[in-house]
């Protein structure tokens, strides 16, 4: 069976705390995630300075018209992410003009996974009624799912509860990246659908992306080290 992954998410203004999180990770983590809050305090050019030689995942969560989401994909170009992310609930036109901004924009052998978040794991689904969405996150995430990956999307972001019906809708197809992981005894803060990381690597997480529980540890280091043992055997 293929491997889960350990994606940390380094959520900080400072760059300094990121530098520090990135050097104690070095070697626990497969890929280093920024999102908005460090790239909206230190700008881009702080990006590949602290992924360092990991992957990085560049999680901007892009959502506007087609237009624009094409040319800021493009405009993201020299950063040389490994993944990005855009908002399924963007739509068809959106995510097609994203695939292909992507497929002009980068050179073919470093082009990123293009990744559509589907429902965030903040939500639940009283959450997902009040904006309107009379559906369950399951079946809300499986809709835009099939829809993200018919309009060219390589893959997915879900909480470890929809990739069996992901799976069972879909196929092997989509990289799955899954937020919302807590191990045994953390804490869930503002996290509403989640799982351990065993529970999401049996089943079938390609990635799991861990942000408190790891940087919030007394030993970040040792936090992601216990989870990839936890991955590693389950
Ligand atoms: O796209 C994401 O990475 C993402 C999607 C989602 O649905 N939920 C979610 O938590 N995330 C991100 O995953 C990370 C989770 O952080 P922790 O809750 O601290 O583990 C944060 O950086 C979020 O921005």
């Amino acid at each position: 069976m293929k491997r889960t992954r350990l994606i940390a998410a380094l959520d900080t203004q400072s760059l300094d705390q990121a530098r520090h999180w990135a050097s104690a990770l070095d070697g626990h983590v497969d890929a280093i995630k920024l999102g908005m809050e460090f790239t909206y305090a230190q700008g881009f050019s702080a990006l590949r300075e602290v992924a360092g030689r990991n992957p990085l995942f560049l999680d901007l969560k892009l959502h506007d018209i087609p237009n624009t989401v094409a040319k800021g994909l493009s405009s993201l170009a020299p950063i040389g992410a490994s993944l990005l992310t855009i908002h399924a609930s963007g739509g068809t036109a959106m995510i097609a003009a994203a695939r292909q901004a992507i497929d002009a924009s980068y050179p073919p052998l470093h082009r990123p996974v293009l990744l559509a978040v589907t429902v965030l794991t903040s939500i639940d689904e009283a959450a997902l009624r009040e904006i309107g969405v009379p559906a369950t996150p399951r079946e809300q995430v499986v809709r835009l799912g099939r829809l993200a990956m018919t309009a060219g999307a390589d893959g997915l972001v879900c909480s470890a509860e929809e990739i069996a019906p992901l799976r069972d809708a879909l196929g092997d197809a989509p990289v799955l990246v899954v937020p919302g992981i807590r191990p045994a005894g953390t804490e869930a803060n503002d996290q509403k659908r989640i799982m351990t990381p065993r529970q999401a690597a049996q089943a079938g997480a390609d990635w799991i992306v861990v942000g408190r529980p790891i940087t919030q540890a007394a030993d970040p280091a040792a936090a992601a080290a216990a989870i990839q043992a936890e991955l590693a055997t389950a």
